[in-house]
């Protein structure tokens, strides 16, 4: 295929920037990336992609990076000789519930950008706000209070808006920016979530919101299919409603399909096509899931900077301790979501604490792994030992609304009773294998009720019968994490997933993946085709997919089964301790 039609795919996420060009049989023929540390971590003063206001709790990052970050990119890509001129349709995936506040002049800087200049040095003047907040941020348990008690309890605001009041939902941080900055809220003409802001850029004018990503707000009415109009005037004040709804502006109902052409900027700047089309882009989590064709009872685990857990249902079923969305592009099918903050940084925390990798080694997790591969689950060798549960928050965690800290406890590992504290400190060593059982844990007893008992026999590899306990069929991993073999192992071993432990062999490009198929189904379909008719007829398991794990292993499984209760036990106790304090 040298002269049919590409497709790009973004993923704007925390620490990165990044593109992928695909084929319209999917074939990826080009990828590049910005790492924001590596690339200008001094001259935007973050660390990790952020920046941070820690008296505050305040996360956040400097849109001027994400412009500067968009045209190296692209040079990048051009510099690999990527055929920009073959691109017929771009979308993409972005972080979620970050927030980015247009100028009044947005509008005609956006629509008379100059090829032969940057967008940083353009755009100066297009913004209320030169940060947006990051999903990091948590600042805002005042206004979380006040969503949760809005709709009478958060039962009833996640049966509303899919989730419960969570720090880093956009509405609360438009609540709280609001306040605090009343100025730079009165200059907004727009509000952009990190999606709608880069296609904006492609665009010329400022996007519609994503009906998927305008979920992560706390403000989007999902079984009313409109904005809450109760949860505007808390955001907005009394009177201040229509000006808000006017700065969310319409929210696009079609996933798919064009929201017009690229901006004369990239057409003379670097030789796109004036008729390439720019679908919507949506959050990087509701991209994951389409970067594959997903079947109910499969997983997605997410191992970027957060840590997700990811499937899709036809069911809506919210309850406050997860998220329901919209799912991307199938109306009537939602994505259910659990987000957790201490994610990779957390495990690089517990990394950077071993002895290091034997000089000469390229790979930093090479003692990591050793460690927790050596370790038997739950570091229970023989019968009277104690099964070693942890947790290791460096940040507060979202689920559970949990302080930053550590903690160790131990359990009876037959059935997790005579749970305390560990009165004595474990080696350092020990916490390579107990940080990923904790996230993993974490997921199942959140996820349990969502997951079936296989049906049928499984493959002739087991000689067990064809009673399998309650567990995902497949666990696909994907993000910076899926990398390592480790992590994969103990997620088999605690998930299950009785077809096994898979990674995209795109490892961490999964959800600029997602994005780049995503605009092939939107600009390709034929009328009334879904996505999942359109990727899963073009879509080839091999190459794509890479069994890196068995999932299920007999006793195993069942081992973790018997200290799910003392997990979910350790992590009340600690929450009621932080209430008595
Ligand atoms: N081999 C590895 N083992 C474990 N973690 C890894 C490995 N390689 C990368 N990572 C983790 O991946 C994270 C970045 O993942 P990525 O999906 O690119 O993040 P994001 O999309 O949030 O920018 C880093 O924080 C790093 O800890
Ligand atoms: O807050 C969430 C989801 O609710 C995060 O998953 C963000 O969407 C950022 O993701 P990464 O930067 O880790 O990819």
């Amino acid at each position: 295929m040298t002269d049919g039609p590409l497709y790009l795919g973004f993923d704007l996420s925390t620490q990165q920037l990044k593109a992928i060009v695909i084929q319209s049989d999917l074939q990826v023929v080009s990828d590049a990336k910005v790492d924001f540390d590596q690339d200008f971590g001094s001259k935007y003063g973050i660390k990790k992609g952020v920046q941070l206001n820690e008296v505050e709790g305040e996360v956040f990052a400097p849109v001027a990076m994400w412009l500067e970050a968009l045209d190296l990119v692209l040079q990048r890509l051009e510099a690999k000789k990527t055929p920009l001129g073959r691109i017929h349709g771009i979308s993409g995936s972005c972080q979620q519930h970050g927030s980015v506040y247009w100028s009044r002049e947005a509008e005609t800087l956006l629509g008379t950008l100059q090829p032969d200049k940057d967008l940083v040095d353009q755009l100066k003047g297009a913004f209320s706000h030169p940060f947006a907040p990051n999903w990091q941020d948590h600042s805002t348990q005042a206004e979380c209070d006040q969503f949760d008690d809005k709709l009478g309890s958060p039962e009833r605001l996640a049966e509303v808006t899919g989730s419960s009041a969570h720090h880093r939902f956009t509405g609360t941080q438009i609540m709280r920016l609001g306040r605090k900055i009343p100025d730079m809220y009165a200059a907004t003409s727009q509000v952009s979530l990190v999606s709608s802001f880069l296609a904006s850029l492609f665009l010329g004018t400022v996007a519609p919101m994503d009906i998927s990503d305008v979920c992560g707000m706390n403000l989007w009415d999902i079984p009313g299919n409109n904005w809450s109009e109760p949860l505007l005037e808390l955001t907005a004040g009394k009177g201040g409603m229509a000006e808000l709804r006017s700065k969310l502006g319409e929210v696009r109902q079609d996933g798919g399909g064009s929201m017009g052409c690229i901006s004369s900027y990239f057409t003379a700047r670097y030789g796109f096509r004036p008729d390439c089309g720019i679908a919507p882009f949506t959050g990087d989590n509701p991209a994951t899931i389409l970067a594959l064709p997903l079947r109910p009872l499969d997983v997605i685990v997410s191992l970027g900077t957060s840590t997700t857990f990811l499937m899709i249902t036809p069911v809506y079923k919210p309850d406050p301790s997860y998220h329901f969305f919209n799912h991307p592009t199938t109306p009537g099918q939602y994505m259910f979501m659990l987000c957790y903050k201490n994610g990779g940084l957390a495990r690089e925390k517990v990394r950077d604490v071993l002895p290091p990798p034997p000089a000469g080694s390229s790979d930093p997790w090479e003692n990591f792994n050793k460690y927790a591969l050596q370790m038997p689950p739950l570091d229970v060798a023989s019968a009277s030992d104690r099964a070693k549960l942890g947790l290791y928050f460096y940040l507060p965690e979202i689920v559970p609304n949990i302080r930053a800290g550590t903690w160790r406890y131990t359990c009876n590992p037959a059935d997790g009773t005579a749970l305390a504290e560990a009165d004595a400190p474990w080696p350092v060593e020990t916490d390579a294998r107990v940080i990923i059982e904790s996230q993993a844990l974490s997921m199942r007893l959140r996820s349990q009720k969502l997951v079936e008992a296989p049906a049928g026999d499984r493959s002739s590899s087991s000689s067990s019968s064809s009673i399998l306990p309650a567990q995902p069929r497949r666990i696909y991993l994907v993000g910076g994490g899926s990398l390592n073999p480790a992590i994969a192992r103990v997620m088999g071993d605690v998930l299950g997933g009785v077809d096994g432990v898979y990674k995209l062999d795109v490892g961490g490009n999964a959800c600029a993946l997602g994005g780049a198929y995503k605009a092939v189904w939107a600009f390709e379909r034929a009328p009334g085709e879904t996505f999942d008719e359109l990727i899963g007829r073009r879509w080839k398991e091999e190459g794509a997919i890479q069994k890196v794990g068995d999932g299920y292993r007999a006793g195993i499984f069942e081992q973790y089964g018997n200290v799910l209760g003392a997990f979910g036990d350790m992590e009340e106790r600690i929450l009621k301790e932080a209430r008595n304090t």
